[in-house]
């Protein structure tokens, strides 16, 4: 059983309220000024991760007021539940297991009194054998030649993690060349199938359900493309794998049940990465990559399970994100990765935060009277810096962030890394400590402006400060390290959503509009003018039937 705890009726809520008070009153910069042992005192090093937190507005007790809300919201019960396989995704009736998946202990984990690892280990022995014959060669299409690209089609969690890991990991890539197709807009179907050869090209239909529509509709459109280009029924067993929990539905769209991969319904759709959907991550880094990466976030899963939240990390970025989310106001995360192989690292987490905490209802069914999930967003770093960090330094909202770099680049090209990592240390350092109008006047003295220039141009050259970050240094972005980082992040989902006391893992929200796009479908297919909606859907429908 989860708790079931109203987070702002616990004392440490109402300390850290006033406490708040006392934290407001002080400047991030005042706090480094008054305390040079910041760094030691919060930063925590899990292997080759260091997060230093201490860029954010919490001194000694504002921590320890944090972990004291954590442990009366019951965080280490829930841990233990979904841990032990407890049916914690209660409105699904299921429990939570993607710590299974990635479980290289072995010790049995039991959903309903039957041990899941040995079904665990039986798929992943499957990907392995598949993903080897694949990659060597050995496996021929139905002309004999062998396999050169693999077309991904999925969408949401079965589509961002694979996408974001396999861009992650280009440098551990093998020959075979990756594509992604998850939008059910023709067009990304038909330009992926411009750039592959139906002889040789294996189709993954990657989806929990098998009844998605755009996964669907996309599956069905590259079948007909394999058999159009001169390829018998036969041979698409040849051609298209299955990665599902629907063994019926995989069958019913005439894949062979030996091509199929299974998991599970206790694996969330933007938890699966480490089940069957990241077929397509074994088939571009290989078998043994993909268990380091495995083994990465299993660390990452004991040491959340184990260490003290003293030294938690997942439970440390959760709190920080609590005291910004419900004391500070602020709406939003940035993710902000200093790595361009991290490029889709915080699309990926879009979906692993906002679908799993953008929930208005507790787990009374009430109206939460506080804010839950914020909006996550990201692009890497130093791009963002040329397009919204303007906003970050002189705008008028507060925006948390997290700063991430490896320390070692893949590409130690010249002094690239160094020009990297100097924007990295500069920026955090840049928002907490600002600029003052002292500084901006005389910098402007010192370039020769004149008094008059100078009172007009200085109050837009003053940065305020005082805006939060993490930095997230990573000795270097291996499969291990990857793993450790994502587990990380979907720990603190997890911790986040037990303290705001809502479901996490269920996604009701994503349905309505769903429901409502199966009613107009059948709409869009006659030319009859439409009346059923409201006036702006019905003119909006009805103006689309004229133009097209
Ligand atoms: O894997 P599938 O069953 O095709 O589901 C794909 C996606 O569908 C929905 O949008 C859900 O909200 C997502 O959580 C899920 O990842």
């Amino acid at each position: 059983m989860l708790p079931n705890i109203d987070f702002t009726t616990t004392q440490a809520y109402k300390y850290l309220t006033d406490h708040f008070i006392d934290i407001v009153a002080k400047s991030l910069k005042e706090l480094f000024d008054t305390d040079n042992e910041r760094f030691e005192k919060f930063s925590l090093q899990f292997e080759d991760i260091l997060l230093d937190y201490s860029k954010n507005r919490v001194d000694e007790e504002t921590i320890a007021l944090l972990i004291q809300l954590a442990r009366e919201c019951g965080v280490n019960k829930a841990i233990e539940a979904m841990f032990s396989g407890e049916k914690i995704n209660v409105t699904e009736g299921r429990p939570v297991l993607h710590i299974a998946l990635r479980n290289q202990s072995n010790s049995p984990i039991l959903v309903d009194g039957k041990d899941v690892m040995p079904d665990v280990n039986r798929v992943l022995q499957q990907m392995k054998d598949f993903s080897d014959k694949i990659i060597s060669g050995e496996w021929k299409g139905y002309t004999g030649k062998a396999i050169t690209d693999v077309v991904n089609i999925g969408i949401g969690g079965s589509d961002l993690g694979p996408v974001m890991v396999t861009e992650a990991l280009k440098p551990y890539k093998n020959h075979l060349n990756l594509h992604f197709v998850s939008n059910v807009d023709g067009t990304h179907i038909v330009e992926t199938l411009k750039k592959v050869n139906p002889e040789t090209t294996l189709f993954l239909i990657a989806s929990k359900t098998f009844t998605t529509q755009e996964t669907m509709g996309n599956a069905h459109s590259a079948r007909d493309w394999f058999i159009n280009a001169g390829a018998q029924q036969e041979d698409v067993a040849k051609h298209f794998a299955a990665l599902s929990t629907n063994a019926d539905g995989v069958a019913k769209f005439g894949i062979d049940t030996a091509n199929m991969f299974e998991f599970w319904d206790w694996v969330g759709g933007r938890y699966s990465l480490w089940s069957a959907i990241g077929l397509s991550i074994v088939l571009s880094i290989g078998f043994d990559n993909f268990k380091q990466l495995l083994a990465g976030a299993h660390a990452m899963d004991e040491h959340f399970k184990t260490a003290p939240f003293e030294q938690n990390l997942p439970l440390t970025l959760a709190l920080i994100g609590i005291w910004h989310n419900n004391f500070f106001e602020a709406e939003t995360q940035a993710i902000l990765p200093y790595d361009q192989y991290l490029h889709r690292f915080a699309a990926y987490f879009q979906q692993g935060d906002m679908e799993s905490n953008g929930k208005h209802v507790d787990r009374n069914g009430k109206h939460v009277e506080y804010q839950t999930g914020p909006v996550i967003w990201g692009e890497p770093g130093t791009n963002g810096q040329h397009a919204f960090y303007q906003l970050i330094h002189q705008g008028t909202k507060l925006i948390p962030c997290d700063f991430i770099a490896p320390a070692q680049s893949h590409n130690p090209l010249g002094e690239h890394h160094q020009m990297l990592l100097s924007n990295f240390f500069a920026q955090t350092e840049a928002l907490m400590n600002g600029k003052t109008e002292d500084v901006v006047i005389d910098e402007l003295k010192k370039a020769g402006k004149s008094d008059e220039e100078i009172a007009k141009i200085a109050p837009f050259k003053v940065f305020e400060g005082n805006r939060p970050t993490n930095s997230i240094l990573v000795k270097k972005i291996t499969p291990y390290t990857l793993g450790s980082l994502i587990a990380m992040y979907e720990h603190k989902i997890f911790v986040q959503g037990i303290i705001w006391n809502i479901y996490s893992f269920d996604q009701w929200g994503v349905e309505l509009g769903k429901q409502l796009a199966g009613k107009i479908l059948p709409e869009l297919k006659t030319d009859a003018e439409v009346s059923s909606h409201d006036s702006s859907t019905n003119g909006l429908i009805n103006q689309y039937k004229a133009w097209r």
